[in-house]
């Protein structure tokens, strides 16, 4: 198979398989002076299971990345446990953190800047390894950097005279370098040219299988989450709207959101019209009640505008929140709400 050419996930992980980590009411808020705090993420719970990735997916701004920094805890979330191995991180003293940040790593979107400048690549691997007193860091971090791709003649460069592709094997040989259970990846491919991405996913997956990873993969694109997990969640305004097996997503999505997020992916030959919404739902909605969804939503009732539907299981691991989820097979955008 050709380097770029996207392999397929691991085989799906049962729903009987232990999770590695549990994320239980996560909150997050960002204070600004003499302002209402900013709520990213509002009572999200997830489990990532041993040997799994979960891809987190939504459009900008839905909190995706607030979710994956705060289970690090950069920063910590303002509220909720993240349970790692059944311990709670959010309650970890200073010294526990510090030796627990090694057990969950995280990969940014860009690769260049979140790499010091000042270093060689060879370097940038080594200081991980220095802190966990290996003899020879140099050493390891070059064979380290060897199993990621990047050669000696590379190793010696700084970030700012590697591609964007380079940088982003350099952050994954340093958060391989330290074994980490749990790897948290931001949008790690969308920096990077088309031509690159499935190399860099690829490389991802090889880490995963090899080192026995369990995967957090937070993506805006629906197609890149959907080669790469096991497992889907789709926030939408700082919540999970549907969580379930990447094949049951896709095929039969039950959140009208996660709908329209299918439909809007372009497919050629396929014309699809713009969804309208009643102008009254829109205006009780933006009252902050009830479903966050309903003012863009062709299926929204009085009940989605004055009770939040809850995150509920309605089929076998396949968990919704909708007052009025989709029927099988109703993967079609639905008639738009008359004005
Ligand atoms: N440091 C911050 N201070 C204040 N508000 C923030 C901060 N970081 C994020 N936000 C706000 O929190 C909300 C969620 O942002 P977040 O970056 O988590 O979303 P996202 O889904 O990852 O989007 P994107 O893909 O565009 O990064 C947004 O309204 C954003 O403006």
């Amino acid at each position: 198979m050709s380097d770029q050419t996207l392999q397929h996930p691991s085989p799906q992980r049962g729903s009987d398989a232990e999770p590695i980590l549990e994320v239980n009411n996560l909150v997050v808020e960002y204070s600004s002076f003499g302002k209402k705090p900013v709520r990213a993420v509002d009572q999200v719970s997830f489990a990532l299971r041993k040997g799994e990735t979960l891809g987190l997916v939504g459009e900008s701004g839905c909190g995706k990345s607030s979710t994956g920094k705060s289970l690090v805890q950069l920063p910590p979330p303002t509220a909720g446990e993240v349970l790692l191995n059944g311990r709670d991180v959010t309650k970890f003293s200073h010294s526990q953190l510090k030796a627990s940040r090694r057990e969950m790593q995280l990969i940014f979107q860009d690769p260049i800047s979140s790499l010091n400048p000042r270093r060689t690549a060879q370097q940038i691997v080594a200081e991980p390894l220095r802190l966990m007193n290996d003899p020879h860091p140099m050493d390891s971090a070059l064979r380290a950097l060897s199993e990621v791709g990047v050669d000696e003649a590379m190793a010696k460069r700084r970030p700012h005279q590697l591609s964007g592709g380079q940088c982003q094997r350099i952050s994954i040989a340093r958060a391989i370098v330290q074994r980490p259970e749990v790897l948290i990846c931001d949008e790690p491919v969308s920096a990077l040219d088309v031509s690159v991405q499935a190399q860099v996913l690829n490389l991802l997956e090889k880490m995963k299988a090899e080192y026995d990873l369990s995967m957090v993969f937070i993506s805006h694109d629906l197609a890149v989450v959907n080669n790469v997990s096991d497992r889907v969640a789709v926030m939408y305004l700082g919540r999970i709207c549907e969580l379930a097996s990447s094949t049951a997503l896709y095929a039969r999505p039950k959140h009208h959101y996660t709908n329209l997020l299918l439909s809007s992916v372009p497919q050629p030959g396929i014309e699809r019209e713009p969804q309208r919404v009643a102008s009254e739902i829109s205006a009780k909605a933006s009252a902050g009640l009830g479903c966050p969804f309903a003012p863009r939503c062709p299926a929204a009732t009085e009940v989605c505008l004055s009770d939040r539907p809850e995150l509920v299981e309605l089929e076998p691991d396949h968990l919704v929140a909708c007052h009025h989820p989709l029927e099988a097979g109703a993967h079609v955008m639905p008639e738009p709400v008359a004005d």
